[in-house]
Parts: C-alpha cells; structure tokens; sequence
C-alpha cells in the first residue's frame, strides 16, 4: 500500500533579496515495508527533500499526502503531533541524552508520542526493541560507556519504540566504519520490514545501496 506521496515539492530559500529555488517540483511514492534512498551531489537538497517530508520544515509549494492527509497544508500543532506519534528520526550522530541510561532514553521517547500503557507492557515493549537492536545486555548503561556503533542502534530503538509508521534517516551511517555501517544498514532494513516501516534515507555511501530497495538520485533540485 502506497502511504506517503511527495507531490511536485517545491522549496525556495530568500537571502536578502536573493530568491533560490532549491526543490524545483520533486515528486515521488514511498511504499511500506520498503526503505528509499535518496542520493546525489552535495547541495543537491537531498536533506532539504528529507526535512520537509518529515515535517521539519515548510514547503514552498506542492504537497506531501501521509495516508491521505496533506501535511503542507496542516496546522503547525497538527504537524508536530504526526511528528510525534507517527514519525521516527535518525541522524548523522545519535544525540543521545548523557544523563539517562539506554532504558531511559526509550522511556522518555514512549513520554514524547504520549504513548499510554501499563508500566509492565513498556517495560516489555522497551526489553523487546532493546533485544532486536541487539543491546539488551546494555540496558542500565549510560551514552558515556557506549561505542559508536551501540550509541546509533540506541537511536534507531528509539526512533522505533513509539511504533511509528514512517522512518526518516539522513546519513545515518556517516560517522561510522564500513562494517559498522552495514550493521545498522542491515539492521534498517530488518525493521523496516519486520515493523512495516515505510523508510526514506539519505546517504553518500554507495555500499550501503545494497540494503536499500529503491535509489532515487537528485541533482540541482531534481529527481534524475
Ligand atoms: N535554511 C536555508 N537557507 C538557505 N539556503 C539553504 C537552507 N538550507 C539549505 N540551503 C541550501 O540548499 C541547498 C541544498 O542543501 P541540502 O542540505 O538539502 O543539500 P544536500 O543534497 O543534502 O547536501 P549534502 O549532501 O552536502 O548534505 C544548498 O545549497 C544549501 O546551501
């Protein structure tokens, strides 16, 4: 099923009386189940593309359809509750909170989406997620004793403990070693058909291709 459609998405940045158009009409369908990937030039607007998508930042023009809702032309409140509940992010650098423990942090997410449950069921849900991105043995511990690698599997969990519906990763294997990389590359890919994720990424990284079910490449604004 067809979930997120971008619809000739326009972006114009104004510097002064310098207008720049950076998207110039950007149309594409992300599929459940399926990670895209989004590639090209520096400056080719490949991040630009990914935070309008995800409701980071307004449009100039066209639409973003999420299960038949036009998040363009939504409420800034209405766009920060989809956000919320049914989006997950990750990025470059896992920006994980130094004075919580792994535990923690997805607890504090599950707070964020407003997600209610008995305390048994979140502990089970956070015990579940912690043991599919393999850290379950680092659950009491803090950011500080964690390497890179298990510091960006605790950013995946948490983008994936509310159970949201899109997954929205730039670079998320940039700072990262080749093996690294393909771990949580392959670990992405296991959960976004495991949970049914419909995942849009961006990446410089051609190796990690290879995990990805759809390129789409850009240049000077345009899907080529
Ligand atoms: N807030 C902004 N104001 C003005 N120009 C911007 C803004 N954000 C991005 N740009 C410009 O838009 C262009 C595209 O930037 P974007 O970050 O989307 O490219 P990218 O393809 O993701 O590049 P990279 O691969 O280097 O991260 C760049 O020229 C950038 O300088």
């Amino acid at each position: 099923m067809d979930i997120f459609t971008i619809d000739e998405l326009r972006k114009t940045f104004t510097n002064g009386e310098m207008k720049e158009e950076i998207l110039k009409g950007i149309s594409l369908t992300l599929k459940e189940g399926e990670i895209t990937a989004l590639v090209g030039p520096s400056g080719s607007g490949k991040s630009t593309l990914l935070t309008i998508a995800a409701g980071l930042q307004p449009a100039s023009d066209g639409k973003i359809l999420f299960n038949d809702n036009n998040i363009t032309s939504m409420t800034a409140e209405q766009v920060r509750d989809i956000r919320a509940k049914k989006f997950g992010f990750v990025f470059q650098f896992a920006h994980l909170v130094p004075f919580l423990t792994v535990r923690e942090q997805l607890s504090f997410m599950l707070d964020v989406s407003e997600v209610k449950m008995k305390n048994e069921k979140r502990e089970q849900e956070i015990d579940y997620i912690l043991e599919r991105v393999g850290l379950s043995q680092r659950k009491h511990a803090y950011p500080s004793s964690l390497s890179g690698g298990e510091k960006q599997r605790v950013a995946i969990a948490r983008a994936v403990i509310h159970k949201p519906r899109v997954l929205f990763a730039d670079e998320p294997t940039a700072s990262l070693d080749s093996k690294k990389s393909k771990e949580i590359m392959s670990l992405i890919q296991d959960l976004t058909k495991t949970l049914n994720l419909t995942t849009l990424m961006v990446t410089h990284d051609e190796e990690m291709l290879s995990y990805v079910d759809h390129v789409v490449k850009m240049s000077d604004g345009l899907v080529v």
